[in-house]
Order: C-alpha cells, then sequence, then structure tokens
C-alpha cells in the first residue's frame, strides 16, 4: 500500500504569513513544505516553529554544489531532523552519496531525495538551452536510477513521470511530485502538470501543492479537495 500524501508547498515570505495561513488548519495537520523563499527570510526557526506545530517538513533547498560544500551544509539540514529533504541530481553520484553519507552521520531520519528535472522545464528548453540531447522522458528516469545508485530514498519529478520512475527504480523509490493543478486552476510558470486525481492515476507518491492551494479562496477546502482526489482516490 501506498503512503500517499499531499504536501503544501508554504512559500510565503514572512513568518506571520505563513502561521496566519497554517492558523485556516483547524482539523488536520498537512504536511508542509517549506522552500527558499520562507526559509531565506525566516531561516531555521521557522522550521523548527512548524515542526513543534506538530507538521511533518519538506526542506526543499535544492542542493547544488562540489560535494564537500553539499556534505557539510546537508549536515546542518540533517541536524533540523526534517522529515525529507533534497539535492539536485544534476549535481552528480558523488555529490548525492556525498550528501546522505551526511544524514547517515547525523542519525537523522530525513529522507532524501533528488530534484530530477524542473517541472518548469520543458523539453525544447532542455534540449536547445541545457544542451540534453535526449528524450526528457529518459533524462528523467537515468537522473533517477543515479539517485538510487547514490543510495537516495527517491526523487522530485512531474506526476506525468511517476510510473516511468517506478518502472526504473521500484514502486518503492519515492516520486514527490510538484507540477499539480485543478483542472481549471492556471499553470503559471510549470510546464508538466496534471490534477490531483491523474497524479494518483499514475502512481505518485507525494503531491506537492502551492498556488493552487494557497492563492485558493478557501485554502482548507482546496487541501480537502487534493486529499478526495489523490489519498482517497474519490
Ligand atoms: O523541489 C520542489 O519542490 C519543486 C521541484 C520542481 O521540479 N518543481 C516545483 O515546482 N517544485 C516546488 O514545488 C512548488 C510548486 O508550487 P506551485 O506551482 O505553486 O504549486 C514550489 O514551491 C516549487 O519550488
Amino acid at each position: 500500500m501506498k503512503e500517499r500524501d499531499v504536501m503544501i508547498a508554504c512559500d510565503f515570505s514572512t513568518k506571520a504569513e505563513t502561521m496566519a495561513f497554517l492558523d485556516k488548519f483547524t482539523e488536520e495537520k498537512p504536511y508542509v513544505k517549506i522552500g527558499m523563499e520562507l526559509f531565506y527570510a525566516e531561516g531555521p526557526d521557522m522550521v523548527r516553529e512548524i515542526k513543534a506545530r506538530g507538521h511533518k517538513i519538506f526542506l526543499d533547498l535544492k542542493l547544488h554544489d562540489i560535494p564537500n560544500t553539499v556534505k557539510k551544509a546537508m549536515r546542518n539540514i540533517a541536524l533540523l531532523d526534517v522529515d525529507m529533504t533534497n539535492v539536485h541530481a544534476a549535481g552528480t553520484i558523488e555529490m548525492m552519496k556525498a550528501a546522505q553519507e551526511a544524514i547517515d552521520e547525523v542519525g537523522a531520519h530525513t529522507k532524501l531525495i533528488a530534484v530530477t528535472q524542473l517541472t518548469s522545464t520543458s523539453e525544447d528548453r532542455m534540449r536547445n538551452e541545457l544542451w540534453i540531447d535526449h528524450p526528457l522522458t529518459e533524462t528523467v528516469q537515468h537522473y533517477a536510477h543515479n539517485a538510487e545508485i547514490a543510495g537516495l530514498a527517491g526523487v522530485v519529478c512531474s506526476p506525468l513521470e511517476a510510473d516511468l520512475v517506478h518502472q526504473v527504480c521500484g514502486e518503492n523509490f519515492l516520486t514527490v511530485t510538484p507540477g499539480i493543478r485543478f483542472a481549471d486552476d492556471a499553470k503559471g510558470d510549470q510546464v508538466r502538470v496534471t490534477t490531483p486525481a491523474k497524479a494518483r492515476e499514475i502512481g505518485a507518491d507525494y503531491i506537492v501543492v502551492g498556488r493552487s492551494i494557497t492563492a485558493s479562496k478557501d485554502p482548507v477546502a482546496s487541501y480537502r479537495r487534493c486529499v478526495r482526489e489523490f489519498v482517497e482516490g474519490e
């Protein structure tokens, strides 16, 4: 049985906005993703405070640097004992291994995952700007395989690629999938998107949902709609 869950991307710039948003959830404790916008403004104390409120946390800082720097930075993340964090698979297997080693040395329970191709990247841009001369889906599968070799728990990919990743790395390898929109929502800067219901059908383990919840008129209702469609399959 999959342990599906909905992560809310709390992309806010202040603690006040974030807490006012989380205060709306009186009956549930959603899995919270803290990304660069909030972390660069409020720092590690924000992580500690949200954790103290009982939320699970995915700290999304997408580390991508030389292995030694990533290892030392990841050690500091591991000391926060978040539930999940990430690096860029493009940093190489050696870099991903260094990150995983830092977590293991600290003894944190943090699951490490690797970003394959950002969900805002199109096949066209990947080929013409990044000069990656392979089909995008194969690149995602290849990066996922590299992450598996490095001993990571899974990857970030589009929900559209969840099944392709499981075909290469097995069903227990986590697929954490942003690029989620309800059918009538604007895509914005995202390219490889689908709905929570379709993400479930394709086999994603987690969906990451930002603006479709945070910018909605009723964020709690939108969150519950994600849970109904993705977790409960209704
Ligand atoms: O690692 C991520 O979380 C991530 C990877 C990726 O490929 N695409 C992606 O959108 N994200 C994050 O997922 C969230 C998506 O937000 P929305 O587009 O508002 O739903 C943002 O916080 C992004 O930083």
